[in-house]
C-alpha cells in the first residue's frame, strides 16, 4: 500500500484582503499568501477583457512554486476600450467618476490558476454596472469619503458607491476582486474543492 499524498497547498498570489475574505467565503484558506509585484502597465492599445487575463496569468507565474497551486486575480474597470487606473489621488478618482457617472461600464475581473506541473487555466467573470448620474455633491461627498484610494475605476462597490449604483448585471463578488462561481468552478477543475 502506498502512503497518501498530502493534499496540494493553495497559495494566494495576492496582497488583497478582499481576494483572502472572499476565498474563505468558499471555505477556503489559503497555506500561504504570496504577492505577486508585476508591472501593471496596460501595453500600447491594449483591450481591457485581454489586460486582465494578462495580468491574472503573469501574477499566478510570478508567485509559482513547485509545491502548490496558485491563485491569482485581477480586476479592471472598463469605460468601453479604456482601462481605467487604480486612482491614487482625488483628481483622478474624479475624472473617473465623471466619466461612469449616469453611464454602463464593465468590470472585467479575471483569475488564473497555476499547478505545480506549470499549467494555467483561467477563467474570466465579466459585470455591467451602471452609476447614477452623479449630481456635484455627491461626487464631492465620494471623494471626501476617501474608499477610492487605490481601486480600479476610483470607486469600491462594497462600501458606500453601492448606493450610487443603479444596476449591475454579473457578479457582485467579481467586482469586487474574486468571482466566487468562477472561482469556485475552477478549483473544482483541479480537485481543490468538491466539484
Ligand atoms: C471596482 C472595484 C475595484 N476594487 C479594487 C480591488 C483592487 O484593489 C483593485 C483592482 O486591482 P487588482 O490589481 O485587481 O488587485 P490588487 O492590486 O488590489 O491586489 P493583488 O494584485 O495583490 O491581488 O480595485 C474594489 O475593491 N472594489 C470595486 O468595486
Amino acid at each position: 500500500m502506498t502512503a497518501p499524498s498530502p493534499a496540494p497547498q493553495l497559495i494566494l498570489a495576492s496582497a488583497s484582503p478582499r481576494r483572502r475574505d472572499l476565498l474563505a467565503r468558499l471555505g477556503i484558506e489559503p497555506a500561504r499568501i504570496a504577492p505577486a509585484d508585476i508591472d501593471e502597465t496596460p501595453g500600447e492599445g491594449e483591450l481591457p477583457r485581454p489586460y486582465a487575463i494578462r495580468m491574472a496569468r503573469e501574477k499566478a507565474v510570478a508567485a509559482a512554486s513547485p509545491d502548490g497551486y496558485v491563485l491569482a486575480g485581477d480586476t479592471v474597470v472598463a469605460a468601453g476600450r479604456r482601462i481605467l487606473p487604480k486612482t491614487e489621488d482625488e483628481e483622478s478618482a474624479r475624472r473617473c467618476l465623471s466619466l461612469l457617472s449616469g453611464r454602463r461600464h464593465r468590470v472585467f475581473s479575471a483569475i488564473a490558476l497555476r499547478a505545480p506541473d506549470g499549467t494555467i487555466r483561467e477563467k474570466l467573470s465579466e459585470t455591467a454596472v451602471r452609476f447614477k448620474r452623479l449630481s456635484a455633491a455627491e461626487l464631492d461627498a465620494y471623494i471626501a469619503g476617501g474608499e477610492w484610494h487605490g481601486k480600479a475605476g476610483g470607486y469600491a462597490i462594497q462600501g458606500a458607491a453601492e448606493g450610487l449604483i443603479a444596476w449591475i448585471q454579473g457578479s457582485h463578488s467579481g467586482v469586487v476582486g474574486l468571482p466566487l462561481y468562477e472561482t469556485r468552478t475552477l478549483l473544482a477543475s483541479a480537485n481543490l474543492i468538491a466539484g
